[in-house]
């Protein structure tokens, strides 16, 4: 699985740079509402066709769940004991804000457990990756090193993180046990990098988000010494029917 991670960063970046292509071209981008009212650009279908086309090159025999092509019934997925999960462009507000918060999400799912992670920010330009058990990387400007997630000092202020653009009221009653903390919102899946990277110690998602926006967030936090705690989901998170998450808590431990 390990020897897969080269190749899972290198289709990430590729993809950032097939959505980067868009980015820079800010009056061509058309914005479509898909049928749950959220938005769709071309860039958000040039990742995923590229990724696409990769994986099924890279592993034959193991399936692909992402965003853009999702509707695969329970009674095929039920059997699948490991898959790709992508998302090929999460963060797309984000990315019609042009905010540059916004990142290419890969994840294995072996068991129903998010095993392998990669989340690539094109703007940023930076690679988050992760194999359970080997440990969670950044890639940027600087190289390469490990991150790991930190816990807050008690007496310190608490960091939270939270989403830019799916403000949840839950959030103000969470927050009220940390007598001194502060909130920053980010989008996408860069709140579980900040906290595999120590910039944040818990991101508490009161709200909906789907399988892939939280699959390769998932494996990087867990990598990194954080927990993912998700409320009210029975049986493995990610061998399920419903392929929208419940409220979770991602913490330094
Ligand atoms: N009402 C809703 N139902 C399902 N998912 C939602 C949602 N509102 C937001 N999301 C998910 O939250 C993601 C954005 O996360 P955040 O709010 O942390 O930036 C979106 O990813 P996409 O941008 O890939 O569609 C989307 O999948
Ligand atoms: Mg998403």
């Amino acid at each position: 699985m390990a020897d897969w991670l080269p190749q899972i960063r290198r289709i990430a970046v590729a993809a950032g740079d097939a959505i980067l292509t868009i980015y820079n071209q800010p009056e061509a981008v058309a914005v479509q509402q898909k049928a749950d009212d959220s938005p769709l650009t071309a860039a958000d279908l040039a990742a995923h066709q590229l990724i696409m086309r990769e994986l099924t090159s890279l592993t034959p025999d193991i399936p692909v769940l992402s965003e853009e092509a999702a509707d695969i019934p329970w009674t095929v997925r039920q059997h699948w004991h490991c898959y790709w999960l992508v998302d090929p462009l999460d963060g797309t507000k984000e990315f019609i804000k042009r905010n540059g918060e916004f990142t290419v999400n890969i994840a294995l799912i072996v068991a129903g457990e998010p095993v392998l992670g990669v989340i690539h920010a094109p703007v940023l330009a930076k690679t988050y990756s992760a194999v359970l058990g080997l440990g969670a990387f950044v890639a940027d400007a600087k190289g390469e090193r490990q991150i790991h997630a930190v816990e807050p000092v008690p007496g310190e202020t608490v960091r939270l993180v939270g989403s830019k653009s799916h403000y949840q009221p839950e959030v103000e009653s969470y927050l009220a046990q940390f007598p001194q903390h502060e909130l920053v919102a980010v989008g996408s899946s860069l709140k579980f990098c900040m906290v595999a990277d120590g910039t944040a110690h818990i991101y508490p998602r009161f709200g909906p988000t789907m399988l892939w926006d939280t699959g390769a967030g998932h494996a990087i936090a867990v990598a990194a010494g954080a927990s993912v705690q998700y409320l009210g989901i029975d049986g493995p998170a990610y061998q399920r029917e419903n392929l929208l998450n419940g409220n979770f808590i991602v913490k330094a431990n």
